[in-house]
């Protein structure tokens, strides 16, 4: 067994556990503890507010893994939307470790995808086999913006690959996406897909459908439409649901297309939240909707990745490929 300390760091929250993981590197995590990013003005004070909370069970481990929602890489990190700012080379003397490893967000969710048992993904659409041998996985979820990452498989041995997918082009396929696409170039001249299959995302489209003749949009907030959308008390926060799932199965297929296309994961906190009206929704339609690869996109298996904390999970699993 390794003991480590797995971090999972957003935009709004920051979660810290122990972590042991076992010969083959899967993890088991000890309490979770979760804190507002917020409230802290450096990963520094969050971290001794952590081992703070921790002191009655005894000393730390002297390594740690820690995934971030921005691009890892560089030798200064700035954590989107907060004034967070990690020095790669002092960051282990800086939070008293030995040993830290950094991955992206969507990385630390790809590595929890490669140990996750089969019952914590269960087949969504498609055929139900297993990832290939050789080939490429893409995992993907809307959240604060849209995390995809790559699983390229090699003998049976999976690379996991970060990568900024969510900044691909948003391609608009019919013209209720073009209206939202010129709605959304308005405001930001450049459409991202992450403007649309994301979190805030729910809220742009319903904004842009209530611009082309419909007059009953209710401002919200995005928990609120959500909400509202997901247990259909709002018909158009409702209608706004169903475009999202179409835009989100179109982006869903142009990356599986990229990436293989073999298997497709779907992860985070709102795609479980959409666990029972995605079968429901266009995403498979427009998943497969891909011209004379169609028949091969039927095929391609669609899971979903069940985990309270997977970025957590991931962060730890990530921690032996260094
Ligand atoms: N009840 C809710 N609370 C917060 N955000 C919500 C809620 N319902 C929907 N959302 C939307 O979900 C987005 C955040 O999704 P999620 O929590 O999966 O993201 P995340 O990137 O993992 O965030 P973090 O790791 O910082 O908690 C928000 O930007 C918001 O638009």
């Amino acid at each position: 067994m390794t003991d480590i300390i797995a971090a999972d760091i957003g935009g709004t929250n920051a979660r810290f556990a122990r972590a042991s993981l076992d010969a083959k590197g899967v993890p088991t995590l000890g309490t979770v503890r979760k804190y507002k990013v917020a409230d802290y003005p450096s990963l520094q004070a969050c971290w001794a507010a952590f081992a703070e909370d921790e002191k009655a069970d005894g000393a730390l481990p002297r390594a740690a893994s820690i995934a971030f929602a921005t691009a890892i890489g560089r030798d200064v990190i700035k954590l989107t939307n907060s004034s967070w700012v990690i020095r790669a080379d002092t960051l282990a003397a800086d939070i008293g470790v030995d040993t830290v490893r950094l991955v992206n967000d969507f990385e630390a969710v790809a590595h929890a995808v490669s140990r996750l048992p089969d019952e914590n993904l269960p087949l969504l659409f498609g055929e139900d086999k297993p990832f290939p041998t050789d080939g490429g996985v893409t995992i993907l979820g809307p959240g604060t913006g849209l995390g995809v990452a790559l699983i390229a498989y090699d003998q049976g041995h999976p690379h996991v690959i970060a990568t900024e997918g969510g900044h691909l082009d948003f391609a608009p396929l019919d013209p209720i996406e073009e209206k939202i696409l010129s709605y959304l170039r308005d405001k930001f001249l450049r459409v991202s897909t992450e403007r649309i299959v994301s979190g805030p995302g729910l809220n742009y489209i319903y904004k842009a459908l209530g611009t082309i003749g419909h007059d009953r949009v209710v401002l919200m907030e995005d928990p609120e439409l959500w909400q509202a959308a997901l247990d259909g008390s709002d018909s158009f926060a409702r209608a706004a649901l169903e475009r999202f799932c179409l835009c989100y199965g179109s982006i869903a297929g142009d990356l599986a297309l990229a990436h293989g296309p073999h298997g497709v994961v779907l992860a985070g906190g709102l795609t479980q939240r959409m666990r029972d009206f995605l079968p429901h929704s266009g995403f498979h339609t427009r998943f497969k909707a891909k011209g004379r690869f169609e028949s091969l996109m039927a095929t391609v298996p669609i899971r979903m990745a069940i985990h309270d904390e997977i970025g957590l999970f991931g962060a730890a699993a990530a921690f032996r490929e260094k």
